[in-house]
């Protein structure tokens, strides 16, 4: 299944970002190193380029030629709404937000801040007073859609043929609608805000421009409101350093200071506010934003995300990004704002789901302002966004969401083209689709009446009241007469459809053309192999560590990422199943004998801080018995000590770094902090399958400071193993989810209602789906704010005929502990002050029954509370279960840290087809996600 194979896209990108600019007072000189320094492009130098390390400017104009009013030389430039600020190279210290407050939502001393003169301002200097917050936000009028004919004329769309439509409305109700109102008056660039700000004087912004482009320590407030200034005042001036300054202003808007983060939106809003009155700005501003497929394009998604609220709860900064996405996506020309949905579909530097979800947002804003003339648009740039949905359709379920945006805007501006209508092919044109497939008649496609050949068909119509066979015949009909992609046009097709027999006959038709293409809708698709799992097959090879050689390797420090997250005994703290342990040491000794430093790194549970019952010193004790050599442990994973013990080791030496989860700026994938942990490495292997699907500092942000960045032996075993036998796998195919992380696995089970036939589920998961059915469950593990997901995977499961297995009884406890007294009730009779911690022997039978005749059993999760002989007696005869039906020919595979030590711990393992470290890594591989611990690597 190429939507499992499709899991390799890059994350570096996203870590690299989100940097503070350095604050002013230091000279380059003494400037600190950046290592989150914006994404300026290199560029040629010119002949007179000034020398290395000089500041680089690339406006392309002197200040004495500028064609800027005369004012006087850099003066302070003033607050920005919410902070204060100086001249850029000598002003004070930018003024801290209250952080706090603004990520709760609170803008404590808004009307204050804003009210604040700056003390320094000087006459000449940009001004800007700030309109200030409005008293409540009104929901922003947006215009009404209007779209070109094919010729270019606008008209107005029409109720009848988008908001009405049976398929757009629901979207656009639900998905579509997002946060999208802002206040009118806050809106950055509107006359009242741009009438505040004077011209600027040339040698200002020649200093913020230099300032900016060369990341010299600087006020960036300051900076940027000079450039606010200019693009008010003389745009065309900024033009030819827009391609700097975009990229620049996207990364800025990832700043953590508030203020920073909304002046650079604010000014990115005034540029495309200004495009309109100059062409040149314009122009330079669309292509730097139509080209953002540099590491700038999480600037964009930050954008975005701001403007949904989804990354920061501050509603004035999401006031702000929401009406600066809709300024630029009404400055856009179509084209343009197709490519930039192409770039982040297609773009190999980001993470998939990163990807996704800014195509998606990026459709979405569209739509929303109807701003593009997307009805207008040529076929070649038709072509151009319906193969960008290609990428998301491979990327699997987890993608739908921005797909269905896609296909709308898609499909609305197939629907609302009056001027074109289905009809037969020309004679003689190619015919890419498959008639015959789609239900075996030969009905013709223009059976809506839609009319005589015009031998140019290149739209669809399709009237609401036909059924959904009937549409998808004819969206498909139409799709293929324009030469669009199979695989693409089959789900818009389907989606228009969207059930019914449609949607397999689309498959057929889509077989027929060399694509094996199955839609389980109305939820996700996948697609099966064809040309695109082979394209994705390829990408996905990564370099392994077996590549390097020992020349290569001999005397290299290499820092070894491996998942040593063992099972403990709670209060002895003694290591209950070593499986990942000896998993790590191929890898381990493999680089030792090749004279390598090895500084192997880890977590260990989920520490909110540096506790002795989450050190690896059990880690290190053990792994120097398995290893056979010395393994020491570092106090810490970072720091001068760490770095001492780093220099000290010869080669062949082993040292494990204290569990890195001790930093909250682990998980935070924080870049400074990847970048203090690869400090003193030279290479990065990364073998922790289990924890690959984490996006975390030591597993992914590390690789951007690495080279090279290769896989470990187990990561490639796993992957071997799992991505071939999950991606075609032997029907029926079932999967059992258990244990206790019942937040972070109720959603995989989503998608994989769309892979398996049969879902068993088991251990502290069974609780939410009770109390979501008005079961009492008393003390037992509930997640309550999934009650409702778990409502509808019940319903889901149903609709699409996959058969659910919810245990029927469970043994209870009075208490969370081994020698708790315990009895066997129905889960409709579970008493207060009891909490479940096993299934039932009936439901053990049950779900021994479901199994029985299964070719392919993934498992992860065990059954109960199996470290209590107590509770054990279901993850037992699960085990059992599992190992005779591997014996009889069934594939299966275990994964989890805790699942594999129950399977151990029964003395079951070498009977199961596969062992694997990873569990809820493995789900998200099966589910189809992307692994950024394998994304982050280099390609083979
Ligand atoms: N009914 C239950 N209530 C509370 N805890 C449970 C229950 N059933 C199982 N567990 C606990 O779940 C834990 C394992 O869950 P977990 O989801 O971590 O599985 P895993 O196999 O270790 O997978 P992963 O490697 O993804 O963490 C075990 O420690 C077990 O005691
Ligand atoms: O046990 C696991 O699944 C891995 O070690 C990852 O742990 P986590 O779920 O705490 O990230």
């Amino acid at each position: 299944m190429p939507s499992l194979l499709s899991c390799f896209c890059f994350e570096a990108v996203m870590k690299r970002d989100g940097g503070e600019l350095a604050r002013p007072g230091a000279t380059p000189a003494q400037a600190p190193e950046q290592p989150d320094s914006p994404p300026v492009k290199p560029r040629a130098l010119p002949a007179d380029a000034p020398t290395p390390g000089a500041p680089v400017i690339t406006l392309h104009a002197t200040p004495a030629t500028l064609p800027l009013p005369d004012a006087t030389a850099c003066t302070p430039a003033v607050a920005g709404d919410e902070e204060q600020t100086g001249c850029s190279g000598s002003a004070p210290a930018v003024a801290e937000e209250d952080q706090l407050a603004l990520a709760l939502g609170d803008m404590p001393g808004e009307s204050s801040v804003d009210a604040v003169s700056h003390p320094q301002q000087a006459p000449g200097a940009p001004v800007v007073q700030s309109a200030g917050p409005p008293a409540e936000e009104e929901p922003m009028v947006l215009p009404i859609p209007k779209f070109k004919t094919a010729k270019g004329s606008p008209h107005a769309a029409t109720s009848s043929n988008l908001g009405q439509h049976p398929r757009l409305a629901p979207v656009r109700n639900s998905t579509i609608s997002l946060a999208f109102t802002a206040t009118s008056e806050s809106r950055p660039g509107s006359p009242a805000a741009r009438a505040t700000l004077r011209p600027p004087a040339p040698k200002a912004l020649v200093a913020a421009l230099t300032n900016l482009n060369t990341a010299q320590p600087v006020d960036p407030v300051a900076d940027l409101t000079v450039i606010r200034a200019a693009a008010v005042h003389t745009p065309d001036v900024l033009a030819p350093a827009m391609a700097d300054l975009v990229p620049v202003l996207l990364h800025t808007m990832r700043a953590p200071r508030l203020g920073t983060a909304r002046a650079a939106i604010q000014t990115f809003s005034d540029v495309f506010q200004s495009a309109a009155t100059s062409p040149a700005l314009s122009a330079a501003a669309c292509a730097a934003v139509a080209d953002d497929s540099t590491p700038s394009s999480s600037g964009l998604l930050a954008l975005m995300q701001k403007a949904t609220g989804s990354d920061i709860n501050s509603k004035r900064i999401s006031a702000d990004a929401n009406n600066c996405l809709i300024t630029m996506v009404e400055s856009l020309p179509a084209a343009s704002l197709i490519q930039m949905v192409y770039n982040y579909c297609s773009s190999s530097k980001m993470h998939i789901r990163v990807r996704s979800k800014a195509a998606g947002l990026l459709a979405a804003v569209a739509y929303k302002t109807a701003a593009t003339d997307l009805p207008a648009m040529d076929k070649p740039t038709m072509s151009t966004l319906l193969k960008a949905v290609e990428p998301l359709l491979e990327a699997g379920s987890a993608c739908v969401v921005p797909v269905r945006k896609l296909v709308v805007v898609v499909y609305s501006a197939f629907i609302a083209q009056p001027a074109l209508h289905v009809g037969p092919p020309a004679p003689g044109s190619p015919r890419k689709g498959n008639r015959r497939s789609l239900g075996g008649t030969s009905r013709s496609p223009s059976r809506d009446g839609g009319g005589s050949s015009t031998g140019s068909i290149t739209s669809i119509h399709v009237p609401e009241d036909k059924d959904p066979r009937t549409k998808a015949e004819e969206a498909w009909a139409g799709f293929v007469r324009m030469n669009v992609q199979p695989p693409a046009a089959a789900v818009i097709a389907a989606t228009v459809a969207r059930d019914g027999p449609a949607g397999a006959e689309l498959i057929e038709a889509a077989g027929a053309e060399g694509f094996q293409f199955s839609i389980p809708l109305p939820g996700s698709f996948h697609l099966h192999r064809g040309p695109a799992y082979r394209r994705t097959a390829a990408a996905m090879v990564k370099k392994n560590v077996g590549d390097l050689s020992a020349e290569q390797l001999a005397g290299k420090v290499v820092f070894v990422r491996a998942d040593l997250n063992v099972p403990q005994n709670k209060e002895t703290l003694a290591i209950t199943d070593d499986t990942r342990i000896r998993a790590s040491l191929p890898t381990i000794h493999y680089l030792s004998k090749a004279g390598a430093r090895v500084v192997l790194s880890s977590h260990l549970g989920r520490p909110k801080g540096p506790e002795k019952k989450s050190s690896l010193e059990p880690v290190a004790k053990r792994m120097t018995e398995l290893l056979g050599q010395e393994v020491a442990l570092a106090p810490d994973c970072i720091g001068e000590e760490v770095k001492k013990a780093i220099a000290a080791l010869q080669n062949g030496q082993v040292l494990l770094l204290e569990n890195v989860r001790w930093h909250s700026e682990e998980e935070k994938n924080d870049p400074a902090f990847a970048k203090e942990l690869a400090a003193g490495c030279d290479i990065f292997v990364n073998d922790a399958f289990g924890t690959a699907h984490r996006a975390h500092a030591s597993t992914a942000g590390v690789a951007d400071y690495l080279s090279p960045k290769v896989s470990g032996f187990l990561l490639k075993k796993e992957l071997d193993y799992l991505v071939g036998a999950v991606e075609s796998p032997k029907r029926p195919f079932a999967a059992i989810v258990g244990g206790s992380k019942v937040s972070s696995k109720i959603g995989v089970i989503e998608s994989l209602l769309g892979k398996c036939d049969k879902l068993v589920m088991g251990g502290g998961m069974i609780f939410t789906f009770y109390k979501a059915q008005g079961l009492s469950v008393g003390g037992s593990l509930v997640e309550e704010d999934k009650l409702e997901l778990a409502k509808e995977l019940m319903e889901k499961a149903k609709a699409k005929g996959v058969e659910f297995v919810l245990p029927t009884d469970v043994v209870i406890a009075d208490k969370f502990a081994a020698d708790a007294a315990n009895k066997v009730v129905p889960v409709t009779a579970i008493p207060d002050g009891w909490m479940g911690l096993d299934v039932g022997p009936e439901s053990t039978e049950m779900i021994k029954k479901a199994l029985s005749d299964c070719q392919t059993i993934l498992w992860n999760g065990p059954m109960g509370v199996f470290e209590f002989p107590a509770f054990a007696a279901g993850t037992n005869g699960i085990s059992h279960l599992l190992a005779e039906l591997t014996s009889k020919g069934a594939t299966t595979i275990i994964g989890g840290g805790d699942s594999v030590a129950a399977v151990e711990q029964a003395g079951l393992a070498e009977k199961m087809s596969h062992i694997s470290t990873g569990g809820g890594a493995s789900l998200e591989l099966l589910e189809g996600k992307v692994l950024p611990g394998v994304a982050c690597l280099d390609d083979a």
